[in-house]
């Protein structure tokens, strides 16, 4: 019964979200930074929105252009649908990318419903910026990247 116990306890300890806060990031703007220590594999955290369809996102896409939000807080999926953060999100929408993350993303259908957990890829230490890979398609016009890794390739796209 006792290892029981300590199983359910370690599961939930890796399934629970983990202490982050959110503030100016030496990367862009705001990022998510970790409040404790994360083990390769743990559960972070989930990037939450409003699962749309490609048409839509298409339509979204533009009018924040229009607004000049520009990259909002879309996060697409392989089939084209996209997770949209911008007007009902929860804070891994300001999770910044890097070319050497610490965390990677898993889009898990839950209910039929497409749902976008991240993991740590390695252990991260408290006070560091929590980062996943973009994987924006390569396009014309480049945002530069600034995650200062050694390996990174320059640009977001
Ligand atoms: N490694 C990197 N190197 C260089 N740049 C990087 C890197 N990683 C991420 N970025 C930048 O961050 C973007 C992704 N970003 C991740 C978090 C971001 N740091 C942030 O601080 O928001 C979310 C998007 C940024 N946008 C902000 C919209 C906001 C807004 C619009 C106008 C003026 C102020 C704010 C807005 C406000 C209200 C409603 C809707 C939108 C969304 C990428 O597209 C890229 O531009």
């Amino acid at each position: 019964a006792a290892e029981g116990a300590d199983l359910m306890k370690a599961t939930q300890l890796k399934a629970r979200k983990k202490l982050l806060r959110f503030q100016r990031s030496k990367i862009h703007d705001w990022g998510l930074v970790a409040l404790e220590p994360i083990e390769a594999e743990d559960f972070v955290i989930e990037y939450v929105g409003e699962l749309i369809r490609p048409r839509i996102s298409d339509i979204r896409e533009r009018h924040y252009e229009k607004m000049g939000i520009g990259s909002s807080y879309l996060f697409r999926l392989d089939d084209g649908y996209v997770v949209d953060a911008t007007k009902r999100g929860g804070v891994a929408r300001f999770i910044n990318h890097s070319c050497e993350p610490n965390c990677y993303t898993k889009v898990i259908s839950v209910e039929g419903q497409k749902r976008i957990f991240i993991y740590a890829k390695r252990h991260i230490a408290v006070g560091e910026e929590i980062t996943y890979n973009y994987k924006f398609p390569l396009e014309e016009k480049k945002i530069p990247c600034n995650c200062g890794s050694k390996k990174c390739r320059g640009s977001l796209n």
